[in-house]
């Protein structure tokens, strides 16, 4: 007899990572690319919620408020907030059982306690902005730690919140997870003032350093803190929004990307599309409900797994995704096609045991439905350069209305999810550079993310999570010292390391080869004289001969111009020590 949707699934470990998370299974992978059959979402128009904000940020900021918001926030903490929160931590209370957890319930007080005053431009509330981000954490089934931080992520930037307080109160890890978010968030502010995201290979360079130098956590809120913003985008100036929605495209949906957080990305491209190009999103809004059918993949689904029970097939999984409205502009504007001839917008696959199952799986699909000719690859005979395999076909649905489905093993599958034919570089990084290191660094963060997500997901609850007394005995994997993927310092890794330059308020960001100094970095970057101070990650530097490693912020405080080209080791050598003498 057949099994139902998706049995769990043990899947094969990525061979080249060590320490391995727990493999998710097939039921999280269809949870997240595609939500399973049955579950399909009511709609794929992207949530455009009326929420609005102010012009350079999302709030309107209340003058230096920290002292009184840190006495505020402790006085908080300790009597779990006022009577005016209650009706926000009710209503996220009853969307996630997660927001009733003490360290959320405090989180919640004292966020609730530093943003007090504090309103989006569209009046609302700052806290409900938090609470939303939160919200987002939570619905990806992220630990009361990183929801708690999600509450708590701008009271540092805009709420005058010291990282001590944070400590004192929520931990060293929520702490560090609220001053990741922080750095995230500044250099964000950075790209968006040099418009980094016009730059490809600069947009490429910045994603991997806010994946090399912040925990994955950091980036998971950071991403929720911009789909929020994203979503309540509507009352900030025309400008910003194009500014906000740039970024978000080049920088914020590849990095959803990246981690396998498709239903962000999505989310992240359609509402980028919407503010980028409004006609053109309109054109095919309109345009799509001439070739979109809302219940047809379920009903496809339900046809295929009847067809596949009769014939007493086993399968892994069967679900169906609608393509994007973003996904099917590009594809329509890579190709040139007309909306009529994309084949992919209503698509299915199907997950089964071995190769024999999978053609014999094909057979029923095409006594179901006619197939439309020249649409049929066997990528499993002929697998692609980068490895790929399954089967695809495209068959005329009862809707008259074509639907793609592939049909692969559960191996195949995890190759393309995760492998070297993983979707985010077989989309992304084909026609750009990436090195081997970085690409095995994404995989990292991405296997840490799924697994992650699959141990605490409540939405879509697997093996792993049912338990719920399992949550506690689960800590997110990190790097080891020794770990090659890792960019500490002590690691040797074989990549190119990138760090970030500021100059008059101008970042750049620059590969340099490894163990390279500031002063070799300064050697070959500035023209514009000798730097007075020299920054390093907001520590002022004594010792220019140092090191840059992956990640590291480099500022640089100019002097009058000077005429001397070039910094020689000699130089700095004297200058620290004239500097060592002069502050002893
Ligand atoms: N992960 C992954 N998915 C792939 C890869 N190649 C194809 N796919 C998937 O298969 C779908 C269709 O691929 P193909 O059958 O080769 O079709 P195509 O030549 O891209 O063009 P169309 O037939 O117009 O879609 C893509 O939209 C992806 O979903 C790959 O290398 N890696
Ligand atoms: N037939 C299908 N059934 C289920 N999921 C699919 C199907 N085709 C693609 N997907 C998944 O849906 C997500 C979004 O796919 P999307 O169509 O945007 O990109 P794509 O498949 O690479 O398409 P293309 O390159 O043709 O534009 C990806 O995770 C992809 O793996």
């Amino acid at each position: 007899m057949t099994p139902s949707i998706a049995c769990p699934v043990k899947c094969r470990p990525h061979p080249r990572l060590a320490p391995q998370p727990p493999a998710p299974s097939l039921e999280l992978l269809a949870a997240r690319g595609a939500p399973a059959a049955g579950e399909l979402r009511a709609s794929r128009s992207p949530p455009y919620l009326s929420l609005s904000r102010s012009a350079d940020s999302f709030e309107s900021r209340a003058p230096c408020r920290g002292s009184a918001s840190a006495r505020r926030a402790r006085a908080a903490v300790a009597l779990g907030g006022d009577g005016q929160s209650a009706a926000l931590i009710a209503g996220a209370q009853s969307r996630h059982a997660i927001f009733s957890d003490e360290l959320v319930r405090r989180a919640f007080a004292a966020a609730e306690a530093a943003h007090r005053g504090q309103v989006r431009a569209s009046g609302d509330p700052y806290l409900q902005h938090c609470v939303e981000t939160a919200a987002l954490l939570a619905e990806l089934g992220a630990f009361p730690a990183v929801v708690a931080a999600g509450l708590l992520h701008d009271t540092v930037d805009d709420a005058g919140l010291s990282y001590g307080f944070i400590s004192e109160h929520f931990g060293a890890g929520v702490a560090d997870l609220v001053k990741g978010v922080s750095k995230l968030s500044h250099l964000s502010k950075l790209a968006r003032r040099n418009d980094t995201a016009s730059r490809i290979d600069e947009a490429d360079r910045l994603r991997i350093i806010f994946l090399a130098m912040e925990d994955a956590r950091a980036v998971l809120i950071k991403l929720a803190d911009r789909l929020h913003n994203m979503r309540t985008l509507d009352s900030l100036p025309k400008n910003k929004q194009q500014s906000f929605a740039k970024e978000t495209l080049e920088i914020f949906a590849p990095l959803a990307n990246q981690l396998g957080i498709l239903n962000w990305k999505e989310q992240l491209e359609n509402l980028c599309f919407k503010y980028l190009c409004p006609d053109k999103f309109d054109e095919l809004s309109t345009s799509l409900t001439e070739f979109h059918n809302r219940d047809m993949i379920a009903a496809a689904t339900r046809r295929l797994e009847q067809a596949l029970q009769v014939r007493g097939l086993s399968y892994y999984a069967i679900y169906g995704r609608h393509k994007s409205l973003y996904s099917i502009y590009s594809k329509m504007a890579r190709k040139k096609l007309a909306m009529d001839e994309i084949y992919d917008i209503h698509g299915v696959r199907v997950i089964l045991e071995n190769k024999a199952d999978c053609f014999a799986a094909l057979e029923i699909i095409h006594h179901l439905w006619p197939r439309i000719p020249g649409k049929f690859k066997d990528y499993i005979n002929s697998p692609k350069p980068n490895r790929y395999q399954s089967l695809h076909t495209v068959v005329l649905t009862e809707e008259t209305l074509p639907l793609e489905i592939q049909i692969r093993t559960r191996d195949m599958h995890l190759q393309a999810e995760f492998g070297i034919a993983a979707h985010w570089r077989y989309k992304e990084v084909a026609a750009r550079s990436c090195c081997t290191s970085v690409s095995e660094m994404v995989e990292w963060v991405r296997w840490v993310i799924t697994w992650h997500c699959q141990t605490l997901n409540t939405d879509h609850p697997s093996s792993l999570a049912r338990d719920a007394s399992s949550k506690e005995t689960h800590t997110i994997p990190s790097h080891s010292d020794a770990c090659l993927l890792s960019y500490s310092k002590q690691c040797d890794h074989k990549g190119p390391v990138l760090v970030i330059l500021l100059e008059n308020e101008k970042m750049s960001v620059q590969e340099i080869p490894q163990h390279w100094t500031i002063v070799d970095l300064l050697n070959r970057s500035s023209n514009s004289g000798m730097p007075l101070r020299l920054r390093l990650n907001c520590h002022v530097v004594h010792n220019w001969n140092q090191e840059l490693k992956m990640g590291d912020v480099l500022e640089l405080i100019p002097s009058t111009p000077c005429k001397c080209r070039g910094y020689t080791r000699e130089f700095h050598q004297k200058f620290d020590q004239c500097l060592a003498v002069s502050q002893s």
